[in-house]
């Protein structure tokens, strides 16, 4: 690869070249009090414990939510793909929500190409709208696709059809119910004013249609079973009977309810895909569309038996893979991340080497490199896959592939070949948003555990590490009050939250390759994931570029 100027980084003025790095993310990872319901405090977390000895040198806490990360507000709760982007793009770009937001309130959705392909099939055939129904902000939002029902019914949709998932995940288990209530509650006022529409199927998120990174297409399948072919095990009539009673089925929950179709009298389910009609995927988040869309999208596909392969008008809320140009329809643009610090590190020769288990893996390549699947320099890159093990929730498992993360990173890091060593540890995340907390305590341990596996190796190759998170989410396991005391229902109940947080996430620098005098700045009012990528420049011996969120270091004499 030959190194335009426009690539080539300029020398650190004090830091060297050629320390081994070792980059570790651990998902779900954020910084709260202690109590019954930090499950990282009542881990035994001794490496990551220690770290805290170097505050505030070389221990701090950055900002992992909000508009840190390019979302809408300060009420959003950091996600992986928002957090990662940040992380390596270095800069906070506004992200899907906040694009959908403003494309839905100006209008300029509705001109766009993409809504005006899919407005093509309005006047004979149907309009079926797929997506996670919740207003977890996380992959979607309710009130997008209510705006988005409303706007389409404007512009001639005569017959709408809504396929939801479920969530639980973003969301309160339970809550489910209340969404589809709403959606209901639009789409009677809809008939009221002579549009056909209706539910027509759902499912679990965990369980239909939301997979990723190909862990499971039988997932993906069971959608496209409900979706398109009006086929699922269970019949209901209407929605909201259908979500109360499977939510009773043993251990069902909001993320995990097996496939539904609604069907009519006569017991005909009443929204299958056909040709002819236009479907668009209303989420803005893209690492669980991926699969779904090249089942839509692809003429050759080999995943699954599709059975039938509708001629459809399909254009996604985003383009979830830019690479890819998948789906090559959509409403909105996605943002424009370029020259990520993995593309300007690749340029300036440092070896990479990149490693999660599948779950995770798009975390710390897809994402890290803006949305963009594959190498930058093949010669000059390694990203390891550890296959996770699937049609489990990971409360079951919650050692997940932890220890063999740290391995791979271990021999990773002394083998030599690699400048930057870079991990997504899952645990406090994956387990997390089970609502066990016993099983997240395990969790952490097993996360810790790895971790620590990763400063050994660090150790051996006089390198550096850093080591933060990409959102909270297993140090805080309970909904609360405002107050910050536990919220309880109606019942009284307590509320386990499965979702991430608004917490900050601890960073740390340290081992022996790290130069003397280096020490986190004090001088950067709310410092956030976009100033790591600038800090990992500095910490390779390059300066970042000068559109980079700032360092977050600085080497006192
Ligand atoms: O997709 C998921 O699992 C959750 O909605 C968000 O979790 P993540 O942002 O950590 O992947
Ligand atoms: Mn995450
Ligand atoms: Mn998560």
């Amino acid at each position: 690869m030959a190194t335009s100027s426009a690539w080539k980084l300029d020398d650190h003025p004090k830091l060297p070249k050629g320390k081994t790095i070792a980059l570790i993310v651990l998902d779900g990872w954020g910084e709260s009090a202690p109590d019954q319901y930090n499950c990282i405090h009542n881990a035994p977390t001794p490496a990551m414990d220690s770290l805290k000895h170097g505050a505030p040198d070389t221990w701090t806490l950055i900002k992992a939510h909000g508009t840190a990360v390019g979302l809408p507000t300060e009420d959003d709760m950091g996600n992986s793909e928002v957090g990662h982007n940040a992380l390596g793009a270095g800069r906070i770009f506004a992200q899907g929500a906040k694009l959908c937001d403003k494309a839905l309130a100006s209008g300029k959705i509705f001109d766009g190409e993409g809504f005006k392909y899919v407005s093509e099939s309005f006047e004979k055939s149907t309009l079926h709208l797929v997506g996670l129904l919740s207003d977890g902000g996380v992959h979607s939002r309710i009130d997008q696709l209510q705006l988005l029902i409303k706007g389409s019914a404007e512009r001639g949709a005569k017959r709408i059809r809504v396929h939801i998932l479920t969530d639980g995940r973003d969301v309160l288990d339970g809550s489910s119910v209340g969404f589809v209530e709403t959606l209901e509650a639009d789409l009677a006022t809809l008939r009221e004013n002579g549009v056909d529409a209706q539910i027509a199927s759902g499912g679990g998120r965990m369980y239909v249609t939301l997979d990723r990174y190909e862990n499971d297409w039988e997932v993906v399948k069971r959608g496209w079973d409900a979706q398109v072919l009006g086929e699922a095990p269970h019949k209901f009539k209407n929605a909201v009977e259908a979500v109360k009673t499977l939510r009773k089925e043993p251990g069902a929950n909001d993320q995990y309810l097996p496939p539904f179709v609604i069907v009519d009298d006569s017991g005909k389910a009443v929204g299958p895909i056909v040709d002819g009609d236009a479907v668009v995927t209303f989420n803005f988040r893209a690492d669980r569309m991926v699969m779904h869309a090249k089942a839509l999208e692809y003429e050759d596909f080999d995943k699954f038996d599709r059975v039938r392969f509708p001629k459809i008008r399909y254009a996604g809320m985003l383009q979830y893979d830019g690479e890819l140009k998948l789906p090559s329809r959509y409403l909105v643009s996605p943002p424009e991340i370029d020259r990520t610090s993995g593309e300007y590190l690749a340029h300036n020769g440092v070896r990479t080497f990149a490693c999660s288990e599948t779950v995770k893996f798009g975390h710390v390549t897809f994402f890290w490199n803006g949305n963009r699947s594959g190498y930058f320099n093949e010669k000059l890159e390694e990203y390891v896959e550890i296959p996770s093990d699937s049609g489990i929730s990971f409360n079951v498992q919650p050692k997940m592939k932890a220890l063999e993360i740290g391995e791979k990173a271990r021999d990773a890091i002394l083998s030599g070949k690699f400048d930057q060593v870079r991990v997504n540890i899952p645990n406090g995340d994956m387990v997390g948003h089970t609502g066990d907390i016993e099983a997240t305590v395990v969790a952490c341990e097993a996360a810790d555990l790895a971790v620590k596996m990763i400063f050994d190796a660090i150790e051996q190759v006089k390198g550096i590490y850093v080591v933060t998170a990409d959102h909270g989410n297993a140090e805080d396991m309970v909904k609360r009050d405002k107050s910050g005391k536990p919220a309880l229902d109606k019942e009284g109940k307590l509320q386990i939250l499965t979702s991430h947080t608004l917490k900050p996430v601890p960073i740390a620098i340290g081992g022996p390759g790290l130069s003397q005098g280096v020490r986190f700045r004090k001088d950067l009012e709310t410092p956030g994931l976009a100033n790591v990528a600038a800090t990992v420049m500095n910490l390779h011996g390059f300066v970042a570029p000068d559109d980079y969120e700032p360092t977050l270091i600085e080497v006192v004499e």
